[in-house]
């Protein structure tokens, strides 16, 4: 429940003094819709269906309309009826559309934020989060939160409403009104379990909901994988299982639903009958009683089990707000920045000048557990050198790319740029840092835009040159459109080493300070690679480069090699030195690639 609260409070601040405007409309509107009851009773007796007048109140109501001629008695009640109506529905329509604007502010408010505060969460933060529970939150969990508030508003004005209707009913004869406060009451402590049963269902929607959004994700992600080896069948029946538990969930809180509502029809249609039949036959009561008992259960009924019904849906939509919280929650205790702070502290222009240092740096994934991806981790790169990291898979490499561009912060030792604690300074120096991944991604957007997405001011001449660059110029001149051709799934599929070339190319236009690229040249064939080999040899000296290479021949022209192990550095020197040392790693890795180039 406090995680509903939790929202409901951003809610109220959010909209502050519009809900209370929208509230008071609302128990207006129910005045309104009260009164109109109410000139039912004149209009009823004028007609002579019957004589209700026994009720002091209502005779007091109807006497200003006695004074009148008879004539116009009964067209004077309708006129009035009629206005009332009309100005009820159209308050309550001018509040209805009021209430969808503001929660659906409120909504856009709601995703922003949690988008926002996702984004400025650290890289450890996604490595600990499964990214389809993430697309579950935003696109699942969002908008049943939304609901929830939604439900939660209508219930308070369900409330109000009720309210004023209890205060008319009682108005009209109290003692009838309280028997059904109390019969209401005792039905709906009968019912209370209900909303313990709703609150589970809702727990196994969220679970379910998360291993479907999960199961898709990694479904089409690796449909390469399940067409190749034929495990379809495996997974749809991986699906039915799951939809059919779907499917049941639905069922349950529907049948749960259904079943409150029907207790509270049958329980209607009991209350009226056992007071009818006792008023008439035990307190001979007249009509007008009679009268006034359909008309105030009529009212008030239909609103207790309304009541009841929001609150199961509110029960069921409970996990939902505890999910989206905890989501935010972990996301804001991982913030590394404030995105709207964050322009204000960098300065465009910086470029590092001296170089990166790692003093006795040690990083491990699991600090609950005793293994180390990197240990004591001693290292100098200058500015503008080259330098490449090689070893073995699992080594560590990728661990230690990310501690030198700071997504990562070691759990022992200090890595310095220019002097400065990396901490200090990580933001600023990522500003000028351009990383080209192993697995290059392209966003479903024109070559263009994505050539454009670090560069947005890159003239045309420039996105060529970055091209040439990275050897992609010629293959993207055959491109149907062009720079502006559409990338991706809907677009045109681009091979992996075209796809390469071209997060290359984006790389560079960045003009970084650092350019790191891990694997990036690994799809391409050696022609294309020998360019990239040639335009890296043009820039050096003005950037600083570290590349990871499997391949060896590609690192020939690094200033040093560092050689990792076990997360550890076994070796550094530049090529020749290293290559030289017949015992070492290094000149056994490079010894195996030249024995599988002569076998090829
Ligand atoms: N997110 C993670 N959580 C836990 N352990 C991890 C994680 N990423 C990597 N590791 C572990 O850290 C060690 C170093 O991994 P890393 O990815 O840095 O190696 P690598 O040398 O880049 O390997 P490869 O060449 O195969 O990419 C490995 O033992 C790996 O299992």
């Amino acid at each position: 429940m406090q995680d509903l609260l939790a929202y409901l409070r951003k809610f109220q601040r959010f909209a502050g003094l519009q809900l209370y405007l929208n509230m008071a409309g609302m128990t207006v509107s129910s005045l309104l819709d009260g009164l109109g009851i109410l000139m039912l009773l004149p209009m009823l007796s004028l007609i002579g269906l019957t004589s209700m007048f026994s009720n002091s109140y209502l005779e007091a109501l109807v006497q200003p309309l006695r004074s009148l001629d008879a004539a116009v008695q009964l067209p004077a009640v309708l006129l009035i009826y009629l206005v009332l109506l009309i100005s009820q529905s159209s308050l309550s329509r001018f509040l209805g559309n009021r209430n969808i604007q503001l929660e659906q502010r409120f909504i856009r408010y709601i995703r922003n934020d949690v988008y926002r505060s996702l984004l400025e969460a650290n890289w450890p933060f996604f490595l600990g989060t499964r990214k389809s529970d993430l697309t579950h939150v935003m696109t699942t969990e969002l908008p049943r939160v939304s609901y929830g508030i939604f439900t939660f508003l209508q219930m308070i004005m369900s409330v109000l409403f009720t309210l004023v209707q209890i205060g008319i009913a009682l108005w009209l004869s109290y003692k009838l009104t309280l028997l059904v406060l109390v019969c209401g009451l005792i039905l709906a402590f009968v019912n209370r379990k209900s909303f313990t049963a709703s609150r589970s269902i809702g727990d196994e929607m969220t679970t379910l909901m998360q291993s479907y959004m999960a199961g898709m994700t990694e479904h089409f992600n690796g449909i390469k994988d399940i067409k190749s080896n034929m495990t379809e069948s495996q997974h749809v029946d991986w699906f039915r299982a799951l939809t059919i538990r779907m499917e049941h969930n639905v069922v349950r809180f529907s049948r749960l639903q259904s079943g409150s509502q029907f207790y509270y029809k049958l329980a209607s249609g009991v209350f009226i009958a056992l007071f009818v039949y006792i008023a008439t036959a035990f307190f001979h009561a007249e009509g007008s009683m009679l009268l006034l008992i359909v008309i105030i259960f009529s009212r008030l009924w239909p609103k207790f089990s309304q009541l009841q019904s929001s609150w199961e849906g509110l029960a069921q939509i409970m996990p939902a707000c505890r999910t989206l919280r905890e989501l935010q929650f972990n996301s804001e205790q991982a913030r590394e920045f404030d995105l709207k702070n964050l322009s204000v502290d960098i300065q465009s222009d910086w470029r590092m000048k001296h170089g990166i240092e790692c003093r006795g740096v040690c990083y491990q994934y699991d600090v609950h557990r005793s293994s180390y991806a990197l240990r004591h981790i001693d290292l100098n790169i200058p500015a503008n050198s080259m330098t490449a990291i090689v070893g073995k898979s699992g080594a560590g490499k990728s661990t230690l790319i990310d501690l030198l561009i700071g997504l990562i912060e070691p759990q022992q030792g200090d890595i310095m740029v220019d002097g400065m604690p990396m901490r200090t300074c990580s933001f600023q120096f990522r500003q000028t840092v351009s990383y080209v991944s192993q697995d290059p991604f392209l966003f479903h957007l024109s070559l263009r835009e994505n050539l454009c997405m670090g560069a947005p001011d890159a003239t045309e001449e420039q996105l060529w040159e970055a091209l040439r660059f990275s050897a992609a110029d010629e293959f993207v001149r055959r491109l149907p459109d062009g720079l502006d051709t559409l990338l991706g799934d809907r677009g045109v599929r681009l091979s992996g080493g075209e796809r390469q070339r071209i997060v290359l190319a984006r790389a560079i236009l960045r003009k970084p300070s650092v350019l790191i690229l891990d694997e990036a040249t690994s799809a391409l064939d050696s022609e294309n690679e020998a360019k990239i080999q040639l335009a890296l040899e043009r820039i050096r000296g003005s950037m600083t480069i570290i590349f990871i290479a499997h391949r060896l021949s590609t690192i020939r022209h690094a200033d040093q090699v560092i050689v990792l192990e076990n997360g550890g550095i076994i070796q550094r020197g530049s090529y020749s030195q290293l290559a030289n040392a017949s015992n070492g790693m290094f000149s056994q890795l490079l010894h195996q690639q030249e024995i599988a180039a002569v076998s090829r």
